[in-house]
């Protein structure tokens, strides 16, 4: 494993997109993330779409679910590894995480809202999904400039409609002693695109190309973008999906939110003839 570096990740600023795909800021953002994502598979973006109300509302809602019982979080179920309840495991005894399926769409919500407060919370559920409304926004931004920087805009409606929107949100416990202790271990995120939003209370590490970690410092404004592993398989290894960690120092929980663009079941990933030649065999 490397050493610590002062490396920072690219920041890229997706405020003053124009709406039309093809003007001239829409190429030059494109350009920068193609670069950050084939470098770290990650960086960090400036959305300023999202208003700052619903930024402060989501860490309400989501400490507000933490805040219930143990046995009430665990009817947070889940035939799909997590996409459910997940905690109590002794090897992360910080962490704690639950998932909100199809977490756009009203009644999905819902009906997961009804599971956990039988006599409803309609401000949780109307707060996930405007937040996974506008985080999905972006996902869709980013989405579309990869499959234009790769040359795959015949695919742009099936690359689009082959995957659903899962919003995990996960809870770490500091943990209250000088050492630093481990939040999440070191893995590779399965999914499409992740995009991370956290309380300011950092912990996320990101391992570059040649080992060494990076802490990420996320503002208020910015959210971590980072590639799974079902788009690295579908541009045949043209992006990198990086590994990341989390981990915790002193007193005070991180809270942090991600928006997981995921295919749908059954969708099998299969990178595009256009993505395989010479110097780019096949991978999966
Ligand atoms: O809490 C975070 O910022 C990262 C969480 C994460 O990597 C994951 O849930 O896959
Ligand atoms: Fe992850």
């Amino acid at each position: 494993m490397g050493s610590e570096t002062s490396l920072k990740l690219p920041i890229i600023d997706f405020s003053n997109l124009g709406q039309n795909p093809g003007a001239a800021e829409w190429d030059l953002v494109k350009l920068q993330v193609r670069k950050a994502l084939e470098e770290f598979g990650c960086f960090e973006a400036l959305f300023d779409k999202i208003p700052a109300e619903i930024r402060k509302a989501i860490f309400g809602a989501v400490e507000e679910l933490f805040d219930l019982p143990l046995q009430t979080k665990m009817l947070n179920a889940s035939k799909k590894p997590y996409h459910g309840y997940v905690g109590q495991y002794p090897q992360v005894p910080l962490y704690e995480s639950m998932g909100i399926d199809d977490a756009t769409i009203a009644e999905e919500v819902e009906s997961m809202t009804r599971i956990l407060w039988p006599q409803g919370n309609q401000n949780f559920s109307n707060t996930i999904v405007s937040f996974s409304e506008q985080v999905s926004e972006l996902d869709h931004i980013v989405r579309r400039m990869i499959v234009e920087s790769l040359g795959l805009e015949k695919y742009l409606d099936e690359h689009m409609n082959c995957t659903n929107h899962l919003l995990r949100v996960m809870k770490y416990k500091g943990p209250e002693t000088t050492e630093t202790k481990l939040g999440l271990s070191s893995h590779t995120d399965k999914n499409m695109v992740t995009i991370l939003y956290q309380n300011q209370v950092d912990g996320l590490e990101l391992q570059t190309k040649d080992g060494s970690w990076i802490d990420l410092k996320p503002t208020p404004d910015s959210f971590v973008v980072m590639i799974g592993d079902s788009l690295y398989a579908w541009a045949n290894g043209r992006l990198h999906s990086p590994y990341h960690r989390v981990m915790m120092r002193g007193n005070a929980a991180r809270y942090s939110v991600g928006l997981f663009s995921v295919p749908k079941a059954g969708y099998i990933i299969k990178a595009p003839e256009e993505m395989i030649d010479e110097e780019h065999p096949l991978l999966f």
